[in-house]
């Protein structure tokens, strides 16, 4: 059984003449224990597709399934982090109570919460900042909380929307490799939506990639880099470079095509390291020809 089963999920927003189609026709699957990218441009509908597949919103039609349940609700075994860690924190509650919160449904015994508790949190290097208030940290220790709060609940299955995105270059990468580390050690699979390109190779073990106008699945390609990865090494291999380009490649080739203007991108096509479409920033060396499956 797959972790993750998306078939053939359409969502609309609005009805009749107003009515706008975010995602049309989606399908994909989530191993049990692989760790799937989300990459696409701005608008593509990753939040919409998260959204759906967390049971927070209903699909127009389709089905996303989490552990064999159709998501028509917050389903069991699944946790989600948000972009927006300063909403998703009680700042009236201490560091220690937020990342409790979630265990007062599971009927855990005091003992257990609080071991719990106390493993998440030196999990994501905060041991010494329990009695803290949320807004005593910094941005990156407050997303740091909201991973720990996920993983304290030990879910199957954890979902996260760009959730790097309002943090500064530095932690970004702390949180990537923390992402990394978590994954190997809890076998849990995660769902990590982005719009950042090299952060959906860096990370994932299969990157899935997304067009707009309407939201679907462009291409998919696994990620041949090695298990244990490093932000400076792992990022300079030629593997990295080429997979990093091409999903870029498809990317630009699909804003192209979608802007009514053409495939846009050629094998010589620079590449942006982001996949919001835009002048091109990269330095990438020869991307390879855009093909069907990676
Ligand atoms: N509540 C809503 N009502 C109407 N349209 C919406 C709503 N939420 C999203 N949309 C539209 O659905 C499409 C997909 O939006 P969504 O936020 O899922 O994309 P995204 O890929 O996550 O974008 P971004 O990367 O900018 O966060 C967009 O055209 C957006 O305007």
């Amino acid at each position: 059984m797959s972790a993750v089963e998306v078939r053939d999920l359409t969502k609309e927003y609005g009805k009749g003449a107003s009515a706008q189609t975010a995602l049309r026709g989606v399908s994909f699957e989530v191993a049990e224990g692989e760790l799937l990218s989300v990459v696409g441009p701005s608008g593509c509908g990753k939040t919409t597709l998260l959204k759906c597949v967390a049971g927070l919103m209903p699909a127009t039609s389709g089905t996303a399934r989490v552990l064999g349940q159709v998501a028509d609700g917050v389903p069991d075994g699944l946790a989600v982090v948000f972009q927006d860690y300063s909403r998703s924190l009680f700042p009236w509650m201490r560091v220690g109570r937020n990342v409790d919160f979630p265990l007062r449904s599971l009927g855990l015994r005091t003992a257990e919460r609080r071991e719990r508790v106390a493993r998440a949190l030196e999990s994501v290097g905060l041991a010494d900042k329990a009695d803290r208030y949320p807004w005593q940290l910094s941005g990156g220790m407050q997303q740091r909380v909201a991973i720990a709060r996920a993983l304290a609940y030990r879910p199957r299955v954890l979902l996260m929307d760009e959730p790097f995105a309002s943090v500064d270059a530095q932690t970004r990468a702390g949180l990537e490799d923390l992402t990394r580390r978590v994954h190997q050690e809890s076998g849990m699979t995660i769902l990590f939506v982005t719009h950042d390109i090299d952060e959906s190779v860096y990370l994932a073990d299969r990157v899935l990639v997304l067009r707009r106008s309407p939201g679907g699945v462009l291409t998919e390609m696994d990620v041949e880099l090695p298990v244990v990865r490093d932000q400076i090494t792992t990022r300079s291999l030629p593997e990295f470079v080429r997979q990093r380009s091409l999903v870029a490649q498809h990317i630009r080739a699909a804003s192209g095509e979608a802007d009514g203007v053409g495939g846009a991108a050629g094998p010589d096509a620079n590449t942006p390291a982001d996949a919001r479409p835009g002048p091109s920033d990269s330095d990438a060396p020869s991307p390879q020809p855009a093909t069907a499956n990676g």
